[in-house]
């Protein structure tokens, strides 16, 4: 689903990622950790393809197909979706309407914020004076009206109070199961994401099969995400270099 080869990125001629290999594979629930300023974010947004982000070598390929040089609208009309960390305020644009253009119309905003409580936000300008919470609500909707195929989630919990992450925590495992289907003993999740997370709250909702660590940039290690998870709290991310040597 998504390939990223050997992908290093500047931002105003500083180098933020250098060789960044990682793979999310079809129906896979991939996990990036790493300690603040290590670059998750960036690769993120440059894997929606900000345009500030500058792909000085390597590339990223989406379905099979290179788009490196794509600009941010058509990586989103290929399936690529993100829950940004701190996303801005639209005045003057109502997230009824927002729901209603990011579906071409075809979902009804009444029922998708049903889901995620968020009815009574509706008429309300998008992000404006919305607390910490109801921002992640509100970009998950968002997600849920594009519908994707590969969701890019920078740290969805953070801001959520500890009752309201339950009903993010779920959205979420509901919106990657979609399209799920079940051949034989074990089932595909009808999509695919890449999550940052620091707590890993989320994990307690969604299954995730892969895990990597960024440290500078570079990405350490990659394994099974809750061991990844266990050791980090336990040890923090000194054992980075270590654990390369582990790979
Ligand atoms: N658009 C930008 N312009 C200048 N510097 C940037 C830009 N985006 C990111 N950076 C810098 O790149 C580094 C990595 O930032 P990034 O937000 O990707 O970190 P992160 O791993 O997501 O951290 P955190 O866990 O704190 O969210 C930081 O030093 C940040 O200041």
């Amino acid at each position: 689903m998504l390939e990223i080869e050997d992908l290093t990125v500047e931002v105003d001629g500083k180098t933020l990622l250098h060789d960044v290999n990682l793979e999310v594979k079809k129906g896979y629930t991939n996990v990036l950790f790493g300690p603040n300023g290590a670059g998750k974010s960036a690769l993120m947004r440059t894997i929606m393809g900000f345009s500030e982000y500058k792909v000085v070598k390597g590339r990223i390929l989406f379905k099979g197909e290179d788009i490196t040089s794509l600009p941010v609208d058509e990586r989103a009309r290929r399936g690529l979706g993100i829950m940004m960390q701190r996303p801005p305020d639209m005045s003057g644009i109502k997230l009824r309407d927002l729901i209603k253009v990011v579906s071409e119309g075809e979902r009804d905003p009444g029922t998708l914020a049903k889901n995620l409580n968020m009815d009574r936000f509706l008429d309300r300008d998008v992000n404006v004076g919305f607390s910490g919470g109801e921002i992640k609500r509100s970009e998950l909707l968002q997600l849920a009206a594009q519908n994707p195929d590969l969701y890019l989630l920078d740290e969805p919990e953070s801001g959520v109070d500890l009752v309201s992450i339950e009903q993010v925590g779920l959205t979420i495992k509901e919106l990657l199961e979609e399209g799920i289907s079940c051949p034989g003993e074990s089932c595909i999740r009808g999509k695919s994401a890449l999550i940052i997370t620091h707590t890993g709250q989320v994990l307690d909702y969604v299954t995730a099969d892969r895990g990597y660590i960024l440290c500078n940039g570079t990405i350490m290690c990659s394994g099974n995400p809750l061991k990844m998870l266990e050791e980090i709290k336990s040890k923090g991310y000194e054992e980075c270099l270590e654990c390369k040597m582990m790979m």
